[in-house]
């Protein structure tokens, strides 16, 4: 048996306890809670199949009070002996895209990011849509290509065009981008025909994990118009290894800033949200950003509710993305585009000017939430590298 040391401060301690699924050499990805600097295994700790598998989906469809109950014995079992085989190393496990994502979904809940892009992408136009203060706007985004943090990001190729060329051109992004992101994991699905109350929120929502939503720019301001993000984006989205579990983030839990105009009744939260997370983007090692999360105007029981209101169903392994994650301050921006005003304002990393990312540049995004009596929350982080784009066939 193992008492496992939690390091004091640690944001993986008891009030944690995310979920994940990891491997160990020769052996199958299966489900693990991280504590400390170790990795439970839940099958052989709790002697369940269902950690036994690839990915959190059957657990989380297990639903909420499968989810307290299991929280409630790996509590028990963080504060005693854990079974000498169930334990490893954080250092020595592989880890695994989490859940197999059933449908992706990204919002644009930052009203900074939504009226500094407006401003970039649309000079000559209000900043903010008349619609976006009446509904949380949002596309369907490719559930495909959501990847695991550490997998490495090919740059895409595709059409550009700037408003001064005559007409596009075909080749490797010049203005790829990220998007530091809060996602939400949908654990129990809701039958076509029968739309999600906002009270109902932690009954569908299992957890919360940090996204990356790679965009190329260029691409994006081309193909955009009129019905949103498409090949700018979907080349590759990219998710923490952690899943935060809605329990951990009690603590975290705070009103959105004021909602003017009053949304409509089914867009009303009774219980707050918001959630006070603090973000930390780092490029090629030094810090460029810090995202406040408390800043999001919409929160994300009001984004489950206005998903599902016109009747689609939600399903276990549902990803819906917060949007990107911008504050009112510059060096509170979670887009490089709103960092370097559309590459007007290079940055200095590590004593290198960049815009948009160059081949081999690194990004890591990472955030903390207040726990319970001081402890630190920690979703551990999503960092990707870019690759040159593949080389191949393109019509040049
Ligand atoms: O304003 C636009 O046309 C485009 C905005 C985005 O690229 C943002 C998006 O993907 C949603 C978000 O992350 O906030
Ligand atoms: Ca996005
Ligand atoms: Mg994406």
């Amino acid at each position: 048996m193992t008492r496992i040391d939690v390091p004091d401060g640690s944001p993986f301690g008891v009030g944690n306890l995310p979920y994940g699924v990891f491997s160990t050499p020769g052996t199958e990805p299966r489900v693990g809670v991280r504590l400390g600097d170790s990795v439970i295994d839940l099958a052989v700790a709790l002697d369940d199949d269902v950690f036994a598998r690839p990915t959190l989906n059957a657990f989380m469809a297990q639903g909420p009070r499968r989810w307290a109950e299991t929280r409630e014995r790996i509590t028990e079992l963080a504060q005693g002996d854990v079974p000498d085989a169930a334990v490893h190393e954080s250092s020595q496990v592989r880890l695994h895209l989490p859940i197999e994502v059933a449908d992706y979904v990204d919002f644009y809940a930052s009203e900074h990011h939504a009226s500094n892009l407006g401003r970039l992408f649309r000079p000559d136009s209000e900043p903010l849509m008349p619609n976006w203060k009446h509904l949380p706007v949002g596309y369907h985004g490719r559930a495909g290509t959501v990847v695991v943090s550490g997998t490495d990001i090919v740059r895409p190729s595709g059409q550009r065009k700037t408003p001064a060329d005559a007409a596009p051109e075909f080749g490797p992004s010049r203005r790829l981008d990220i998007e530091a992101e809060l996602g939400f994991v949908v654990g129990v699905g809701s039958p076509l025909g029968s739309p999600v109350a906002c009270e109902e929120f932690a009954e569908h929502v299992f957890g919360a994990v940090l996204v990356n939503d790679w965009s190329a720019r260029d691409i994006q301001a081309w193909e955009y118009v009129p019905l949103g993000p498409f090949l700018g984006k979907s080349f590759a989205t990219s998710v923490s290894p952690w899943v935060v579990p809605l329990a951990a983030l009690e603590n975290a839990r705070v009103p959105t800033p004021p909602q003017q105009p009053e949304p409509l009744p089914y867009l009303r939260e009774k219980e707050p949200w918001g959630l006070d997370i603090e973000m930390t983007v780092t490029w090629n090692g030094q810090v460029v950003s810090r995202p406040p999360y408390r800043e999001m105007y919409w929160s994300p029981a009001q984004m489950l509710a206005h998903m599902t209101i016109n009747g689609a169903s939600a399903r276990t392994g549902d990803l819906f993305a917060s949007g990107t994650v911008s504050g009112p301050e510059k060096e509170q921006r979670g887009a490089f585009i709103e960092l370097t005003w559309g590459g007007r304002e290079p940055l200095r990393v590590n004593g290198e000017e960049r815009t948009f990312l160059e081949d081999g540049d690194e990004v890591a995004i990472s955030a903390t939430a207040p726990g319970a009596d001081g402890s630190v929350v920690g979703f551990g982080e999503v960092r990707g590298r870019v690759l040159p784009a593949a080389s191949g066939r393109r019509s040049e």
